[in-house]
């Protein structure tokens, strides 16, 4: 996700909300509640919905002014998730289902965790993200689906193939 969305970003200008990221950030000030999430995200588990819904909205509301567009990376991890987004912000106009196999990912993050630093790209954790994935996030594909916003993106191939259907995808908008 983050890979297309630098890439995304450069084309299109659009303001780039990763919630991994913003929690991330959270977690490096070192604050009482950064300590919370760190031990959350180290388990692979889902912070509470609140949490990232407020740091995603404050956000948003910080580049409503200047921003061409939002482009939100990682959210909505679980059904009730997109459900509170849009009572609070709004309805997306696409979703870039961006699908890998799980060997492909896996492989990926381990080769990612011998230089990213973070705590949750080891094979313990990595494995529990991925169950979560599938038990919570991938229903949310669903629920989009029957709205005809869902483009599915085929990751197995190199970044620019990946790129190109990804573009193909925004210009359709
Ligand atoms: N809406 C979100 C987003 C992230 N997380 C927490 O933050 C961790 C990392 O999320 P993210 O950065 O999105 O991880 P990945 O899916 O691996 O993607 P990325 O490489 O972009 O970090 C998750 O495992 C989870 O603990 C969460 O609880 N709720
Ligand atoms: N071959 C290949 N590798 C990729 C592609 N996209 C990402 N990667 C690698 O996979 C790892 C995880 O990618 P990242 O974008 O951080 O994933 P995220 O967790 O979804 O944000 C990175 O180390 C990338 O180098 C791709 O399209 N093709
Ligand atoms: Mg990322």
């Amino acid at each position: 996700k983050g890979t297309q969305c630098e890439k995304i970003v450069a084309k299109y200008g659009y303001t780039h909300l990763s919630s991994g990221d913003l929690l991330r950030a959270e977690v490096a000030s070192g604050s009482e509640r950064g300590k919370q999430l760190q031990a959350i995200m180290q388990k692979g588990e889902l912070v509470p919905l609140d949490t990232v819904l407020d740091m995603i909205k404050d956000a948003m509301i910080a580049k409503a002014d200047v921003s061409k567009g939002f482009l939100i990376d990682g959210y909505p991890r679980e059904v009730k998730q997109g459900e509170e987004f849009e009572k609070k912000i709004g309805k997306p106009c696409l979703l870039l289902y961006v699908d890998a196999k799980a060997e492909t990912m896996v492989k990926r993050l381990l080769k990612r965790g011998e230089t990213s630093g973070r705590s949750d790209d080891n094979e313990e954790t990595i494995k529990k993200r991925l169950d979560l994935y599938y038990k919570a996030t991938e229903p949310v594909i669903a629920f989009y689906e029957g709205r005809g916003i869902v483009k599915k993106v085929d990751s197995e191939l190199a970044v620019d193939d990946v790129f190109a259907q990804v573009s193909k995808a925004i210009d359709a908008l």
